[in-house]
């Protein structure tokens, strides 16, 4: 992986032991500017992000299903899923593993450090400069699948379990995506098979986020404002309270948890491959001010060698090719290389328009 070669981040505390020493400062470095300030943000509580039930879309009556996942893909590209054969008991396993790793004493975590400037390991990603504003969030990223994109040495031996929790997780999370990708095609009128057969050995990689409760969740941010990179991501979260907030028509509207629901998004590379028949969707998380969050995020990719644009089938001469044709893995370094604001990555594969 092509990483900038000296990325200056200053210092970037731990917030856990910042919130143990201090627990009501909020450094400089956090608060964000007046327009990104959640509490200067409108925000929607009446609206709701649309549930599927595969069940349902996997049954005889599939069509209704696949009617709603249709308006979830085009009005929402962002959706919670019931009934979705994971294992309640796996997913709790899951949870109860990536919480007990960040209760850690920070030197254990520190054996896993997440170099500047790279994705993987335990600390802050995304960050490329000194002046920078930072999120309310530790995190511990790792790449899974294929093997090639591992790196051991990151993976947490403590606790016990983590390692063949997050395998047996992730093998469920896969096939998951697999089934969705189906019906995604299925709602665009092309062949069920078109998304996984083009994607080759596709890449999965997880991020666990942890957000400490923090006392100004007015001015700070648990995550900037981002769409992801991926074709499809699945994030499951914590019931205890509200953090991930999605862009609608201007308005962050809050995805309740249902338990043992997942959070399924839309990421660029749909956007891209549909010719933004289906978007990438803004997204951010907030912090609360007495109750900590986590969230357990899967990105599913095409294998790095996949050469992607609008689907053939999705061009037509009202609507003409709106993306170029790049290389995944190139789209990837750009991603990562790249500070998480809004939608600006997805530039990259933009054809500009003639006005
Ligand atoms: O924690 C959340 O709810 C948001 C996480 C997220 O968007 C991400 O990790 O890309
Ligand atoms: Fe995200």
């Amino acid at each position: 992986m092509v990483v900038p070669s000296k990325v200056k981040t200053g210092h970037l505390d731990d917030i856990q032991e910042l919130r143990r020493v201090q627990p009501s400062v909020v450094p400089e470095r956090y608060v964000r500017e007046n327009d990104e300030q959640p509490a200067q943000s409108m925000v929607c509580t009446s609206l709701e992000v649309p549930v599927i039930n595969m069940q349902n879309l996997e049954g005889d009556c599939g069509y209704q299903e696949l009617a709603r996942l249709t308006a979830a893909c085009q009005d929402w590209g962002f959706f919670q899923v019931v009934n979705h054969g994971i294992e309640e008991g796996l997913l709790d396993a899951m949870e109860v593993v990536a919480r007990e790793f960040f209760m850690l004493p920070l030197e254990e975590k520190e054996k896993y450090p997440l170099a500047p400037g790279t994705i993987q390991g335990y600390g802050h990603a995304f960050v490329f400069s000194e002046e920078q504003k930072l999120d309310w969030c530790n995190m511990l990223a790792l790449g899974v699948e294929p093997t090639f994109i591992r790196n051991p040495k990151l993976w947490p031996t403590k606790p016990e379990n983590f390692s063949e929790t997050l395998e047996l997780y992730s093998a469920k999370v896969r096939s998951l995506c697999q089934r969705l990708l189906i019906h995604i095609a299925q709602t665009l009128g092309i062949s069920s098979e078109t998304f996984n057969q083009m994607f080759g050995e596709a890449v999965q990689a997880v991020r666990i986020n942890y957000y400490p409760p923090c006392a100004r969740p007015d001015l700070v941010l648990g995550l900037s404002s981002h769409s992801d990179g991926s074709a499809i991501t699945v994030l499951q979260q914590d019931t205890a309270c509200v953090g991930l907030q999605v862009l609608k028509d201007d308005t962050w509207v809050p995805v309740k948890p249902l338990p043992h629901a997942l959070v399924i998004n839309i990421g660029d590379t749909l956007e891209v491959l549909t010719n933004g028949k289906y978007k990438s969707v803004e997204h951010r998380a907030v912090t609360n001010q007495d109750r900590e969050r986590l969230s357990i995020v899967t990105f599913y990719a095409p294998s790095y060698d996949v050469l992607l644009g609008p689907l053939p089938e999705l061009v037509t001469q009202n609507e003409p090719t709106k993306y170029k044709t790049y290389n995944h893995g190139e789209y990837s370094r750009h991603y990562v290389t790249s500070r998480l604001q809004g939608k600006n990555t997805l530039e990259f594969a933009k054809i500009p328009t003639i006005n």
